[in-house]
């Protein structure tokens, strides 16, 4: 893969793929492309080399049910005395594979899941048993340690499950490779409970996220599109779009509103694929190491000292982050770690749209949150949604885009950006609205345990963002004059109706539960 371009590259000089894509297994499984959008270019091995036959084995027994519908290592609560007795420290055989990132993205996946599990497994005993998580095993003996910190060092992953690079976008096969990626056609590679059968709430909690990034190649070639036609090198003032520029633009925007449509109308078969009451089962193998009562002191990491794939040592001082602080016992030992769990907040569709749209999140800790998360996704990712961020400032798309206080000639094409934009932005709110609803229906209703899987607060983070979303439509509709008329339409008067309602019984909702959970809101 070719180094970034410096920011104020256009858009279309960005190295994101089109078809057909690379197979070279020696570049990163995960480049963005306008066909599979943020999908590993690759769909991802399901079997593994044989000199790791021995974590094979492992990871098919696991399940709480295995593939053949038997008890595995999980329902019988012996997951961890089988690690400890029959997984050997395979260290060695994954940097024979180094060149091979497709397989080491496999193996990388592989070793998280039986991390998440080995360390969870009591937790899931106490679920089972009507109890509150109690305390997770909290250190990671070195055959699961030292192999997964060397993968997560080769494709830069932090060495701890990731939503792309293991849980949910690198954990599908094609049940008939002729068939493609049909929904239907889709199954799981690795599971904790019931996922090896795709009709399982937990197959389907997984597969409905990978049929939603499935659509997301024409969002990304939309998003390029929009940003292409708003470049920094055109003249900067706000109004300086050309009709030609401004027709672009509006193609652009359009196509990332078909999109986003189609991604919205796939989230809401969630309902229905993945069932309400199942979720906190499986749930609990998907938390992570850090804000988490279950892991107080985070995991110490066995065999483990240094590596570019931990994070910098934390300040002796700063007892809130234990970071690589071990205790004088087990020094020599390891190094202690903490990492946020799988979400998705790391996937990558509403963190483009945030960063293209110049959404604006308040100055708030839980902002700090989302910022954080943002650091847990495939380095590409990750260098393509900060590019947009930067090149969507350098360019002010939305002073552009919307051209306030501006004399326009093209009145009727600013009139459709303007609704454009309004509308995928409905589109993020929508998204958004749809997954509050989520957290109240599977997390909220079913169970008091205050912080989510990526450790942010249950009650609090969600509607931050979608207040912030709320009030950017609010903003941006009274200033072009929607209110007034302003020349966009009943559906967005529609919409605008849907957005005071929301804010007013969103807010209602917080301050009932920050109120029964005595959390300061
Ligand atoms: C039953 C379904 C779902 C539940 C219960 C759920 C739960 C959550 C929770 C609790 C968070 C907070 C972050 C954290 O983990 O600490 C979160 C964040 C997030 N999830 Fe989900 N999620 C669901 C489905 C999905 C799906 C299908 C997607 C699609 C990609 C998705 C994308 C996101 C995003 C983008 C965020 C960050 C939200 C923001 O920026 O405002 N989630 N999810």
């Amino acid at each position: 893969m070719g180094s970034l371009p410096p920011s104020s590259t256009p858009p279309s000089q960005f190295p994101i793929l089109t078809p057909p894509l690379p197979t070279d297994p020696s570049l990163p499984p995960f480049l963005v492309s306008t066909t599979r959008g943020f999908l590993p270019r690759v769909d991802p091995p399901s079997t593994l080399p044989p000199e790791f036959s021995a974590l094979e084995s492992i990871l098919q027994r696991m399940p709480v049910k295995t593939v053949s519908g038997s008890p595995g290592l999980l329902a019988t609560y012996s997951l961890g005395e089988n690690v400890s007795a029959n997984l050997p420290d395979l260290t060695e055989e994954v940097d024979k594979y180094k060149d091979d990132l497709v397989i080491v993205n496999a193996l990388y996946r592989d070793y998280s899941f039986v991390a998440s599990a080995y360390l969870l497994e009591p937790c899931h005993e106490s679920f089972v048993r009507g109890e509150s998580y109690g305390l997770a095993r909290d250190v990671l003996p070195k055959q699961v340690a030292r192999p997964i910190v060397r993968c997560a060092e080769i494709l830069h992953f932090k060495p701890f499950m990731e939503y792309a690079g293991s849980y949910a976008l690198y954990n599908y096969r094609l049940a008939s490779p002729s068939d493609g990626m049909a929904y239907d056609n889709l199954r799981l590679v690795r599971a904790f409970e019931k996922g090896m059968d795709p009709t399982s709430s937990e197959a389907g909690f997984v597969l409905v996220h990978i049929e939603m990034v499935k659509h997301s190649g024409p969002l990304v070639a939309g998003a390029v599109a929009a940003l292409s036609a708003c470049s920094p090198s055109d003249e900067s003032k706000p109004s300086s779009l050309t009709t030609a520029k401004r027709h672009e633009l509006n193609e652009g925007l359009a196509r990332m509103y078909g999109a986003l449509s189609k991604i919205n109308e796939v989230m809401e078969t969630m309902w229905t694929r993945s069932k309400p009451g199942s979720y906190t089962s499986f749930r609990t193998f998907i938390f992570g190491i850090t804000s988490q009562s279950m892991f107080p002191r985070g995991v110490l990491y066995e065999g483990v000292f240094d590596s570019p794939a931990l994070p910098p040592p934390a300040p002796k001082a700063d007892s809130e982050n234990i970071n690589n602080i071990a205790d004088e016992g087990e020094r020599g030992r390891g190094t202690r770690l903490q990492f946020r769990g799988e979400s998705g907040a790391n996937d990558s569709i509403v963190p483009l749209c945030d960063n293209l749209l110049q959404i604006s999140m308040p100055s708030t800790p839980l902002t700090e949150i989302l910022r954080d998360f943002r650091s847990y996704r495939p380095s590409n990712h990750r260098q393509f949604l900060e590019w947009v961020k930067d090149f969507a400032g350098e360019a002010r798309i939305r002073d552009k885009a919307v051209a306030l206080g501006s004399d326009v000639a093209d009145v009727e094409g600013l009139a459709e950006t303007r609704r454009l934009w309004l509308l995928v932005l409905d589109k993020v709110r929508e998204f958004r609205y749809r997954h509050w609803c989520f957290a109240r229906e599977y997390i909220i209703k079913k169970t008091t345990h205050p912080t989510a899987t990526g450790g942010s607060p249950i009650v609090t983070w969600l509607p931050n963002q979608l207040e912030a979303v709320l009030g950017e439509m609010t903003r941006l509709y009274a200033a072009v004059g929607g209110d007034d008329g302003g020349g966009l339409g009943k559906e967005l008067r529609d919409i605008m109706h849907v957005v005071t309602r929301q804010k007013e019984t969103l807010m209602k909702e917080v301050e009932k539960y920050c109120a029964e959970r005595g959390v300061k809101g």
